[in-house]
């Protein structure tokens, strides 16, 4: 060994031997707390700093579920690289499709506005004599300058993706009260999943009346601010009415299907009481549709001047209109949000006026007979025909411009073959019935007229007796046959 590296070696020797006489003083004289805050503050200063951070995303936040932990898998279910190994499945009974999510230890890498971010799924299990303890929970990493993108943007994003994924993923309920209940069905309600296949694009409809209708949901789903600002119940009513089969009922469903809202199906026969619709009301879940379907059925409901009467001889043991609509306007407006009521009716001319009185039902909605464009648009669903390339089509679109026929009539004829000869041929015939029957009715009536006439003029008005019947069975046709031009101007307009 040389002279220096021999004088270094000692020197070495010398700072080592103090170094560990230091540590052995200091392990006597200082206490082991203050120890090792002394070590850990020296071990911080010589580390180079770390530029990354970690966010700990728990499942439970205090004692409820923490919403991130819960967006975080759902996110993290789309975000999967075909390099991950393991993952977890699964499904409830609300969901449509399988879930995928990540398996425990698994990573995944995502970038949101060229920020790079890592997440990680851990989760621990501890023991002790008793039981077991189980954590699970997300490790979010990035570089720390970030931060605030992360926290004010990033997280947001994540939480708004999630819900987008629930909803996509949520399966429409139908829910009543005869319904058997289920796990989580709400209050006194049973539910069961809403399979209507109905949407807005196998509806037939006036073209216009449909994107406007469309147009007003989206409006009223984006509006809670809005409704806030000028003091309104967040809720929406809807009136719609025509004819048997013209899609009132397919139209509720559609609606439903758009907006992924629950239909809670009132049938008022099954309310006894108006505390028993209150009760009933108030079980109702948020962004969800009421319907109440043939408003006008309801012999109670009817009359709202008989409500004195009815609320004199037992208060609260009769079902009213007044009851219906001061819950509606009242109790039930100021409690939960983005509600939608829909009332149905094939008769919109017997309805209480309060209940049409501007205001109380935001959209009259008239489902009226077939034109020449819903034909179009049912054959184009039922037969995959496009456009007029068929030569049956202009008659067709003749007859039915003539002829007071329901969407539910054209479907059924359009169902009987798969051949679109055979059935536009069967669509021809039934419309040729049809029309035949109608100028029949019509035929009928100018004979009845003129006995009515005679008897009138024989016997007096008051012996009418069951020709008056039949005079207002007729009228009623005529209405329906004569005035189907009418019919179907209004389709397109709301009153
Ligand atoms: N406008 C329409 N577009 C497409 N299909 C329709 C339409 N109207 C009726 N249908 C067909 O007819 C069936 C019955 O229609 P729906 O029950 O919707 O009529 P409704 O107006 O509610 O009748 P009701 O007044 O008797 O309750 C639907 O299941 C659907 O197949
Ligand atoms: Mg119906």
């Amino acid at each position: 060994m040389s002279q220096s590296a021999s004088t270094l070696f000692s020197a070495y020797a010398s700072f080592a031997g103090s170094m560990m006489l230091v540590r052995s003083m200091a392990n006597e004289l200082i206490p082991y707390e203050l120890r090792s805050y002394i070590y850990s503050a020296i071990h911080y200063l010589i580390t180079p700093l770390s530029s990354k951070l970690t966010l700990v995303v728990d499942e439970h936040y205090g004692i409820s579920r923490n919403h991130v932990y819960d967006a975080a898998e759902l996110y993290l279910g789309t975000k999967i690289s075909p390099s991950t190994e393991r993952l977890r499945i699964g499904k409830t009974p609300k969901q449509k499709n399988i879930n995928v999510s990540i398996e425990k230890g698994e990573v995944v890498n995502d970038v949101y506005e060229n920020v790079k971010l890592q997440w990680r799924f851990v989760f621990t299990e501890s023991s002790s004599s008793q039981y077991s303890v189980e954590k699970r929970y997300f490790e979010l990493s990035f570089n720390k300058k970030f931060k605030e993108k992360v926290m004010d943007s990033y997280l947001p994003y994540v939480l708004a993706r999630a819900k987008a994924i629930k909803e996509d993923e949520k399966v429409v309920k139908l829910y009543n009260r005869g319904c058997p209940f289920s796990d989580d069905d709400v209050g006194m309600w049973g539910s069961i999943n809403l399979d209507h296949p109905a949407t807005f694009e196998t509806i037939a409809m006036d073209p216009e009346l449909k994107k406007m209708i469309i147009e007003d949901l989206e409006r009223f789903v984006k509006r809670r601010d809005f409704y806030k600002k000028v003091g309104k119940a967040w809720k929406r009513g809807y009136l719609l009415y025509g004819p048997p089969g013209t899609g009132k009922s397919s139209l509720i469903a559609a609606m439903a299907n758009y907006l992924k809202f629950d239909v809670y199906d009132l049938e008022l026969t099954s309310i006894y009481s108006n505390s028993d619709l209150r009760t009933t009301l108030l079980s109702t879940t948020n962004r969800s549709i009421l319907v109440i379907e043939d408003i006008d059925c309801s012999v109670e409901v009817q009359d709202r001047h008989n409500d004195n009467q009815n609320q004199y001889d037992a208060p609260s043991s009769k079902l009213t209109l007044s009851g219906i609509l001061n819950f509606i306007d009242g109790l039930w407006s100021s409690c939960g949000d983005e509600r939608i009521i829909v009332f149905t009716t094939n008769h919109k001319h017997r309805l209480d006026p309060a209940l049409l009185r501007p205001g109380r039902m935001d959209m009259h909605i008239n489902m009226s007979y077939c034109t020449a464009s819903g034909f179009r648009l049912l054959a184009s669903n039922y037969l995959g025909i496009e456009g007029k390339n068929h030569h049956l089509w202009g008659q067709i679109e003749g007859l039915i411009e003539n002829t007071a026929v329901t969407p539910a009539e054209i479907a059924e004829e359009l169902m009987r073959s798969e051949d679109a000869d055979v059935a536009l041929e069967g669509v021809v015939k039934f419309l040729k019935r049809k029309n035949l029957e109608a100028n029949e009715t019509e035929d009928d009536g100018k004979v009845e007229d003129q006995v009515a006439k005679k008897l009138k003029t024989e016997n007096g008005e008051k012996k009418l007796g069951s020709l008056g019947t039949i005079n207002n069975n007729r009228r009623a046709l005529r209405s329906v046959g004569g005035g189907r031009r009418r019919c179907r101007r209004q389709a397109s307009r709301f009153l």
